[in-house]
């Protein structure tokens, strides 16, 4: 579970957060909607103990980043890219990444099998699709309940995107809480079962996928209404 609340974030004298607040849901895939610069990438860094709010909390399974004693185990995050060292192979920045976090190396094998990059060898011969998926291997090897994605259909191509939307459902179905932040309104559509919208650094809607397009042909339409000034 994920729950925000009141969040307020400043840069010098420009708020970029104003009392944001939602709550992502285990079981559930929550999409986190907006155009650029509306202040996902804040919230998220925010979440995950990147940067400091000025008011307001952000909690993992109702307890601050800062705070968790095992944060891999709680949240696995993939924010820009996989950080993995281009001349390295992906099954190597893996058992790097769990060896310094007291992760058995079996699970290497067990993560890499789930996003299918099994064959894969150095990081520099990687396709931005393949990159993406080192980057949720890595995100998945403590097993963590909570899954946290920033922009993760950027660059992707449509059996790319496939991918990546059957995967997040599969672990959304496994019980796991999924927030997944995008501007990509239909393929948010298709993979979300809840959305939270944000413009200018203001929570605009939040509800099911069906009640945020409600009198809408689709999202798309719903989201402009929501965001463009009558
Ligand atoms: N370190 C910073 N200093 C000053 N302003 C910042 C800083 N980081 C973000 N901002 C501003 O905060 C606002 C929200 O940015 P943010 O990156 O959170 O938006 P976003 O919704 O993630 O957009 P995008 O899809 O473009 O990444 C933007 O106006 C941005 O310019």
């Amino acid at each position: 579970m994920i729950e925000i609340d009141d969040l307020t974030k400043r840069h010098g004298r420009r708020t970029v957060l104003h009392d944001v607040g939602f709550t992502a849901r285990p079981g559930r895939v929550t999409g986190f909607l907006g155009p650029n610069g509306a202040g996902k990438s804040s919230t998220l860094r925010v979440l995950l103990g990147l940067d400091r709010a000025d008011a307001g909390t952000a909690l993992i399974g109702g307890t601050p980043y800062r705070r968790l004693r095992r944060p891999l185990h709680t949240v696995g995050a993939v924010l820009d890219g996989s950080g993995a060292h281009r001349s390295r192979t992906g099954r190597a920045h893996l058992a790097w990444v769990a060896r310094s976090n007291g992760i058995p190396r079996p699970r290497v094998a067990e993560v890499l099998e789930q996003v299918g990059l099994t064959g894969a060898g150095r990081v520099r011969s990687y396709s931005t699709g393949m990159g993406q998926r080192l980057g949720i291997a890595t995100a998945l090897l403590g097993d963590p309940a909570v899954l946290v994605l920033d922009e993760p259909l950027n660059g992707l191509d449509p059996e790319g995107i496939r991918w990546l939307r059957r995967f997040l459902r599969a672990r959304a179905a496994e019980g796991r809480t999924v927030l997944l932040s995008s501007h990509v309104m239909a393929e948010v559509a298709a993979t979300a079962d809840d959305l939270v919208v944000i413009h200018a650094g203001r929570v605009v809607a939040r509800g099911t996928v069906e009640q945020v397009t409600a009198g809408h042909a689709s999202l798309e339409d719903a989201f402009f209404a929501l965001v463009e000034p009558c």
